[in-house]
């Protein structure tokens, strides 16, 4: 569960977004949508801890979050494979000499699976595709212990089919009750998978419910 109360995100004291009020259940899929540059991102990084909020604030009725950041944030030359990126969700789950315990080592080749990049595991991260990358990232953030999935752009680049597979694996996520808050501009998407949309304008924030969404009603989510 995440509440507002008269939340503006920017930088340096400088907001960018307009005041959000309002809360996102437990269980519940929310799309951030909104032109380039009204803050989507902002917003995210904010409720990511990456950012104090400018005016107002937010509460996360949980400490554990998981964040996909949009691609353009990471080295892309950093020397680690895919299964090196995709064992860091569970870095916590390390032995105190820094092994990784079996059932541990068996959810990452699961995370592998699940996403489709088995094969990929022992490629290097700068000779992967913009799309492998979000697949890539995407089994990290999967891994990682989290009540919240915070996801910004997960889709850039991504084909049809794997967008497809992804998006069942986040329904599945809501539906254990993970809260999920992710930022795209795929309005069909929206209509099809999520149960709330806010839409940023300079001035406000558009609360929406998607009408025809293949997602159970969020009454009947536990
Ligand atoms: N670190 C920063 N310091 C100051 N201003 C920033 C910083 N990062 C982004 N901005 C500015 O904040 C504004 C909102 O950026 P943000 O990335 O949140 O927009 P967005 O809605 O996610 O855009 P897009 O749809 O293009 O991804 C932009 O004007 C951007 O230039």
């Amino acid at each position: 569960m995440i509440h507002f109360t008269d939340l503006r995100a920017g930088y340096q004291r400088r907001s960018i977004t307009p005041p959000i009020n309002g809360q996102l259940p437990a269980g519940s899929l929310t799309a951030i949508t909104g032109e380039n540059g009204c803050g989507k991102s902002t917003l995210l990084k904010t409720l990511a801890g990456l950012q104090p909020p400018c005016e107002g604030y937010y509460c996360i009725h949980s400490s554990h979050i998981a964040l996909l950041p949009q691609q353009q944030s990471l080295d892309r030359t950093f020397p680690v494979t895919v299964r090196d990126i995709v064992t860091m969700g569970c870095w916590q789950q390390r032995t105190w000499y820094g092994r990784l315990p079996t059932s541990v080592k068996q959810n990452v080749e699961q995370a592998l699976a699940i996403t489709g990049i088995t094969s990929l595991a022992s490629t290097p991260l700068s000779h992967l595709s913009g799309g492998q990358l979000q697949r890539a990232l995407f089994a990290r953030m999967w891994l990682q212990p989290s009540d919240v999935w915070l996801l910004d752009e997960p889709f850039t680049g991504v084909d049809e089919g794997t967008i497809a597979r992804l998006m069942t694996l986040i329904m599945q996520a809501a539906n254990d009750g993970k809260t999920v808050v992710m930022v795209l501009h795929d309005d069909q998407l929206v209509q099809r998978y999520f149960d709330i949309q806010i839409r940023l304008t300079e001035k406000m924030a558009y609360w929406t419910t998607p009408h025809s969404t293949q997602r159970r009603p969020l009454s009947e989510v536990s």
